[in-house]
């Protein structure tokens, strides 16, 4: 499976906002999305996955171009984007909004209800309570479950960390650790750039709409110029 982006340009309104993205994810990569506030990695989740349409460029999966087609059909090739904030069905208890996601298919890719309650074990605690009581970290979990039992082949998980305190970004980490051993691939956005560093293999630094650079993780890990472009905090 190999998500590709070429040459990307989207607008709101008249407003260019990405000026041409181009990049790539393989199967069983994660890839780190960065860049600073308002640079357009959200847009360009959002033209992947078909909410903001891409106006000019391709993408591709694994070959089939998914350029202009619906959202729906768009997660129907696999693709599962998990929005920053909260978007579970409130009055809906976690076990409840779980089934909701659960794709009927027999191609169920391992992921059942049983396996995603028993990878995170704390959905399986908060099964009973409303999604409109969990905290943010919660919110975050069952958002994750949800796109797991949507049986992505690829997950987009845009800023995952936003809002949450230091103790639930660590969680968020170990369930990061769980996909990259169970080898789903995934691109992720972060404004706390070393935290998704942690768990990339590749990043992408875009500005301004446009891809500035790209290089391994641990390089980007490394670098003193990409921390102090990015306003890196020192601890992630
Ligand atoms: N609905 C919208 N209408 C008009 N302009 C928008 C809209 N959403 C985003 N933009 C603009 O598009 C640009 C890219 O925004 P985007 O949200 O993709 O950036 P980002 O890199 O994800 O930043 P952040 O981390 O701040 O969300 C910004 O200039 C932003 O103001």
């Amino acid at each position: 499976m190999t998500l590709s982006v070429q040459d990307v340009h989207t607008y709101y309104g008249r407003s260019h906002v990405l000026q041409g993205i181009s990049l790539d994810v393989a199967d069983g990569e994660t890839v780190a999305l960065l860049g600073r506030n308002g640079a357009g990695k959200t847009t360009t989740m959002r033209s992947i996955v078909g909410l903001t349409p891409a106006r000019r460029g391709r993408i591709t999966l694994d070959g089939t171009d998914i350029t202009g087609l619906t959202t729906h059909r768009i997660a129907r090739h696999g693709i599962a984007f998990v929005p920053s904030g909260r978007r579970a069905y409130a009055s809906l208890t976690v076990r409840q909004n779980l089934a909701l996601s659960i794709r009927r298919s027999s191609d169920s890719g391992g992921w059942t209800l049983d396996r995603v309650l028993e990878t995170f074990p704390k959905l399986q605690q908060l099964s009973d309570r409303r999604a409109g009581h969990l905290s943010g970290g919660e919110q975050q979990m069952l958002k994750l479950g949800r796109a797991l039992l949507s049986v992505p082949r690829i997950l987009l998980l845009d800023e995952p960390t936003e809002g949450l305190s230091p103790a639930i970004v660590s969680d968020l980490g170990r369930w990061l650790g769980i996909l990259k051993e169970e080898k789903i691939t995934v691109l992720i956005t972060e404004q706390n750039a070393l935290f998704a560093l942690k768990y990339a293999d590749r990043g992408y630094i875009i500005e301004k709409g446009l891809v500035r650079h790209e290089a391994p993780a641990s390089e980007l890990r490394e670098s003193t110029e990409i921390q102090r472009y990015l306003g890196v905090a020192a601890s992630a």
